[in-house]
C-alpha cells in the first residue's frame, strides 16, 4: 500500500487518461483474493472471536491495472485474521480489512461469471471478498474461514466519445490530428489493435477525451475481426462518432467491395447485434478522406440515404439488415489527413453535442426527480398529513 500510494503521489499530477498511452492499455486483470478467518471465541467465558477482515477494492482516478500488477506483482490480496477471544479479551478484535486500488470503470466478476459490483467514482468501495465471522456459542466458537477466490477486474474506458468505424477509415488519423496522441496510422486494415485514447484540448482549458478502436468489421459480433472484443469501451462514452471512408471498404481481394454506404449499414447491425443500448447514444456520422473524391455530389447522395435510412434498409439483404436504424445528430464531410479547418469544425462540433446532451440529460433529471416528488406528495395527500 505504501508503495501504491508513493506511486500514486507521482503519478497524481497526470491526466488519468493520459496513463494509458503512457503505460499501455491493460483491460483485464485477474486476482487471487482472500477474506480473513473469524478469530475462536473463548467457550469458557463464552467468549466471541474478531471477524475477519474484508477484502476491498477502492475506485481510484490516478491508476490504471499495470500500476496495481507493478504494486502487487503476487496480484494476492489477503486481509488479516480477526483475533481470538480470550480472557483479556472476551470481544476478539477483528481482523484489518485490506483495501486496494483500482482505476475507474472497474468492474469484477468471479470466475463464475457472478457480478460483485462496480467502481465508477473516485472513491466508491466494492466488498470482493467478506471476512469469515468470528467463533461464537452457536458455532461452536470456532472462527469461520473467510472468502477465497479468484476474480476478474474488467476495465471498461470512460472515454466522453467513441470512435466506431471499419478498418481504415481514418480514425487513427483523426485521433492523432485531434490530440496529442501517437496511434500507428497505416494503409492496411487493423492497424489499430488496442484502444487508444487521446485528450482534445480546447482554448478555455475544457478536455474531452476520445477512445479509438480497433476497425470493426462485418461478422464482428460473431467474433471476426478484433473490434467486437473491445465494443465494451464505447458503453461508458456519452457521444459515438461513428466514422466511414467515402470511398467504402474492401477486406481483401476475395471479399465484396462495400460501398460507403453499406459500411454505415453494416456498422448499425454489428453495433445493435452487440449491445441495442449502444444505438440509443448520441451519435456523429463522419464521413472521411473527401479529398480523394472531386465530385462532393457523392457525399449528399450519401447523406440523402442516411437521413432516409429506414426507406433505404429495404433494399438490403435480410442478415444485412439493423432493426433500430441509426439517427444521427449531424452528418459531416471531412478530411482528416488533409484539412486543419475540418477537424478544427469537427473538435467544435463534438463539443457543442456534448454539450447539448447533457443540458438534455439534466433536464431530464430535473423532471423525473420532480415528477417523483409530485407523487409522493399525492400519496402523502391521500393518506393524509403527516403528523410529527
Ligand atoms: N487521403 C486520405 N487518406 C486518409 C485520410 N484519413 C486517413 N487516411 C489514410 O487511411 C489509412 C488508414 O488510416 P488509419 O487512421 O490508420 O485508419 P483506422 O480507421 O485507424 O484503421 P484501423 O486501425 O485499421 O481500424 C492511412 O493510410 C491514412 O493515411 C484522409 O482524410 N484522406
Ligand atoms: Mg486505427
Amino acid at each position: 500500500m505504501v508503495f501504491l500510494e508513493r506511486c500514486l503521489k507521482y503519478e497524481s499530477k497526470v491526466n488519468p487518461l493520459r496513463l494509458y498511452l503512457r503505460n499501455g492499455f491493460k483491460d483485464s486483470l485477474r486476482i487471487y483474493v482472500k477474506g480473513g478467518a473469524g478469530g475462536n471465541g473463548y467457550p469458557k467465558f463464552g467468549g466471541v472471536g474478531g471477524q475477519g477482515g474484508s477484502v476491498v477494492a477502492v475506485g481510484r482516478e490516478h491508476i490504471t491495472l499495470e500500476d496495481l500488477c507493478r504494486c502487487n506483482q503476487s496480484r494476492r490480496f489477503i486481509a488479516k485474521n480477526g483475533t481470538h477471544s480470550t480472557h483479556n479479551f472476551i470481544l476478539g478484535p477483528p481482523g484489518e480489512s485490506l483495501k486496494f486500488e483500482v482505476p475507474l470503470g472497474v468492474t469484477i466478476y468471479t470466475d463464475e461469471g457472478k457480478k460483485l459490483g462496480e467502481v465508477n467514482k473516485e472513491g466508491d468501495e466494492v466488498i470482493v471478498a467478506n471476512g469469515g465471522k468470528g467463533g461464537h456459542p452457536k458455532n461452536g466458537f470456532l472462527g469461520i474461514k473467510g472468502q477465497a477466490y479468484n476474480v476478474k477486474l474488467d476495465l471498461k474506458l470512460i472515454a466522453d466519445v467513441g470512435l466506431v468505424g471499419f478498418p481504415n477509415a481514418g480514425k487513427s488519423t483523426l485521433l492523432k490530428a485531434i490530440s496529442h496522441a501517437k496511434p500507428k496510422i497505416a494503409s492496411y486494415p487493423f492497424t489499430t489493435i488496442r484502444p487508444n485514447i487521446g485528450i482534445i484540448s480546447y482554448p478555455d482549458f475544457r478536455q474531452i477525451s476520445v477512445a479509438d478502436l480497433p476497425g470493426l468489421i462485418e461478422g464482428a459480433h460473431a467474433n471476426r475481426g478484433m473490434g467486437h472484443e473491445f465494443l465494451r469501451h464505447v458503453e461508458r462514452t456519452q457521444l459515438l462518432l461513428v466514422m466511414a471512408d467515402i470511398n467504402g471498404f474492401r477486406l481483401g481481394y476475395q471479399y465484396v467491395h462495400r460501398n460507403c454506404l453499406d459500411t454505415i449499414v453494416l456498422l448499425n447491425k454489428e453495433l445493435e447485434l452487440y449491445n441495442p443500448d449502444l444505438l440509443s447514444k448520441p451519435k456523429l456520422m463522419v464521413i472521411n478522406k473527401m479529398d480523394t473524391v472531386t465530385d462532393h455530389q457523392h457525399f449528399h447522395n450519401v447523406r440523402d440515404k442516411i437521413l432516409n435510412i429506414s426507406d433505404v434498409l429495404k433494399s438490403y439483404p435480410e442478415e444485412m439488415r439493423p432493426e433500430i436504424p441509426f439517427v444521427f445528430d449531424d452528418i459531416m464531410a471531412i478530411s482528416a489527413k488533409e484539412s486543419v479547418d475540418d477537424v478544427n469544425l469537427l473538435k467544435n462540433k463534438i463539443r457543442h453535442l456534448l454539450d447539448v446532451h447533457n443540458e438534455i440529460k439534466k433536464k431530464k433529471e430535473l423532471e423525473e426527480k420532480a415528477e417523483f416528488i409530485a407523487n409522493l406528495r399525492h400519496n402523502l395527500g391521500e393518506r393524509g398529513p403527516l403528523v410529527v
